[in-house]
């Protein structure tokens, strides 16, 4: 029997405003070594949408033109991004200069409610999303894994969210796990990306085998001792997370159970087509 052959280039099936993905890995450019690393590791993830902080960039003078055609030059889809923002007013503002800035109505909203935890300010987010969304924006909030907040989110107009693994840095992976899977099976038709938190691939895997879409990270490749090589892992990790949970994962079970039939065929079922 011959072994199934792979597509020569695979369809993610993940559209977020419309928009079909290339990937299901998202991934920021802050704290790179260099220039050319955060290039070859954004090459190297495969990723089709960079995250870029307006703010950041803009508090280290480096929303000078070098930057900007370094960002133009990787050849993706830019997500501006309000980190730094702790009011709606702030975020708001920033997120209209960053479509001036980048020619895009996507924005990565966040609203922060302090510096120490990075948590997202809920009330300001749901405000700052309404808002955006009015002004034409396609909003992307990162968020907690709260359905109440959800919800408002959803009615504020957004189509896609984006639920912490952990606060933003940590790399602590998903610390609520039970609340994302109910957050998963409460929106089974939304695009849901765990956003920040992850620190290592089997983290961004068990995600993707939880039904997540996609992921963004961040930290975990760029302060990595090889980011090219960990931004290629990532890689990996996520697409065989999404191969798992769409190939049927099985069920833990309580008891023990033989693998191997002490009698019969080693097949399951031979007749089964
Ligand atoms: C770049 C960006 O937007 C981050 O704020 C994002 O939330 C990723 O977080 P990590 O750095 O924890 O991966």
């Amino acid at each position: 029997m011959n072994a199934p052959q792979l597509p020569a280039k695979a369809t993610t099936g993940l559209t977020l405003y419309g928009v079909e993905m290339t990937s299901r890995m998202l991934i920021g450019t802050a704290q790179y070594p260099s220039p050319s690393v955060l290039a070859s590791a954004v090459e190297a993830s495969g990723a089709g949408v960079v995250t870029v902080s307006l703010r950041r960039e803009q508090a280290r003078g480096r929303t000078g033109e070098r930057f900007l055609e370094l960002i133009q030059a990787l050849g993706v889809r830019v997500l501006p991004n309000t980190a730094g923002c702790h009011t709606v007013k702030e975020a708001v503002t920033t997120a209209q200069m960053a479509r001036e800035v980048f020619g895009t109505d996507w924005i990565k909203l966040e609203v922060i409610a302090n510096d120490d935890t990075l948590q997202p300010e809920v009330f300001g987010l749901v405000e700052a999303a309404a808002a955006l969304t009015a002004d034409g924006f396609k909003v992307l909030p990162y968020t907690i894994e709260d359905l109440s907040v959800a919800e408002r989110l959803l009615r504020a107009g957004c189509q896609v969210l984006m639920p912490w693994g952990a606060p933003i840095g940590t790399g602590r992976g998903l610390a609520n796990p039970y609340a994302l899977q109910s957050m998963r099976a409460y929106y089974p038709d939304v695009p849901l990306i765990i956003d920040a938190g992850i620190g290592a691939p089997s983290h961004a895997a068990q995600a993707m085998e939880m039904g997540f879409d996609g992921v963004l990270l961040n930290t975990a490749v760029a302060r990595a001792g090889d980011p090219v090589r960990m931004a290629a892992a990532f890689a990996r990790a996520i697409e065989a997370g999404r191969a798992a949970f769409e190939s049927g994962l099985m069920g833990v079970r309580d008891m023990a159970q033989p693998s191997t039939p002490v009698a019969g065929t080693p097949f399951f079922d031979l007749d089964r087509k």
